[in-house]
């Protein structure tokens, strides 16, 4: 097997809130293609951690690049464009749009006919949109949603309204997807639909991942690797093998199941 390229490359990274350091001093690093998990109690950190990567909050302290390129600083607009794409924990839809238009919305920001064009409505404004639609369509068929494009997202079953968020964010056509917790609040059934799609899509679209999540059964059965946060810090990286017998790991979830 060839040796996969880095992609994500965090540096002794960390944001203090006052007195509260919410992450300190991570190191993490994802090679293309990777699909890592990232795990942790309750006020760990793990979405702070998102909220860095995707710009929403500038680290105190430490580095974040992609490909090479570094993120500290930037917009969160901006570090989408350069690759990175995210769902949150509380599914964030445009409710009252339609399944089809959540995903246009998307593919809106990156897309090639300028805002000129469109409010001149020259024909590369509808050529461009044509395309887009199309591609949003095929896009929704990957995501069994093809059946509900014209209905508004809040109308959409729970377990539907988590698989469009994540089309959604794929339509950005990112490099890295950030999964937030996609389990929240599934069934069983639909938590092993989920981890079906989403080796799906990796393979697919040639993702490189990143998910936080609770649910150790997802974590534990589709990660590769998985890092591990307590108070802020990393105590853990490993195979799920090793994280699962791992002394300090146990420690941190005391009281909370591990395998
Ligand atoms: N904007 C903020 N201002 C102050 N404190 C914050 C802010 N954002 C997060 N925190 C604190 O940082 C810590 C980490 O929170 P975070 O939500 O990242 O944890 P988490 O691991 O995602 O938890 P959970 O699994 O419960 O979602 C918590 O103590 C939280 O209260």
């Amino acid at each position: 097997m060839t040796a996969r390229t880095q992609l994500l490359k965090v540096e002794n990274a960390g944001i203090r809130f006052g007195g509260l350091k919410a992450v300190s001093d991570v190191n993490l690093e994802l090679k293309k293609g990777e699909l890592v998990g990232l795990i942790g109690p309750n006020g760990a950190g793990k979405t702070t951690f998102f909220n860095l990567l995707t710009g929403v909050y500038v680290p105190t302290e430490g580095s974040i690049s992609l490909d090479g390129e570094r993120l500290n600083g930037l917009a969160p607009y901006r570090i989408t464009k350069k690759g990175i794409s995210r769902t949150f924990q509380n599914i964030r839809l445009f409710n009252e749009l339609s399944v089809l238009d959540n995903v246009k919305v998307a593919y809106h920001s990156l897309a090639k006919h300028s805002i000129f064009s469109s409010i001149l409505r020259l024909p590369s404004h509808f050529s461009g949109e044509k395309e887009m639609e199309q591609k949003a369509i095929e896009f929704l068929k990957i995501f069994k949603l093809e059946h509900v494009l014209h209905e508004k997202a809040k109308n959409l079953p729970y377990g539907q309204q988590r698989r469009l968020e994540i089309a959604r964010a794929l339509a950005a056509n990112p490099k890295l997807l950030l999964l937030d917790e996609p389990a929240a609040g599934m069934n069983p059934q639909e938590t092993e639909e989920l981890m079906n799609l989403i080796a799906l899509i990796r393979e697919k679209f040639d993702l490189t991942i990143l998910l936080i999540e609770h649910d150790m059964l997802l974590v534990m059965g589709v990660c590769e690797r998985i890092y591990v946060l307590d108070h802020g810090q990393l105590i853990a990286e490993g195979t799920p093998e090793q994280i699962r017998s791992n002394p300090k790991v146990i420690e941190a979830y005391l009281g909370e199941e591990v395998s």
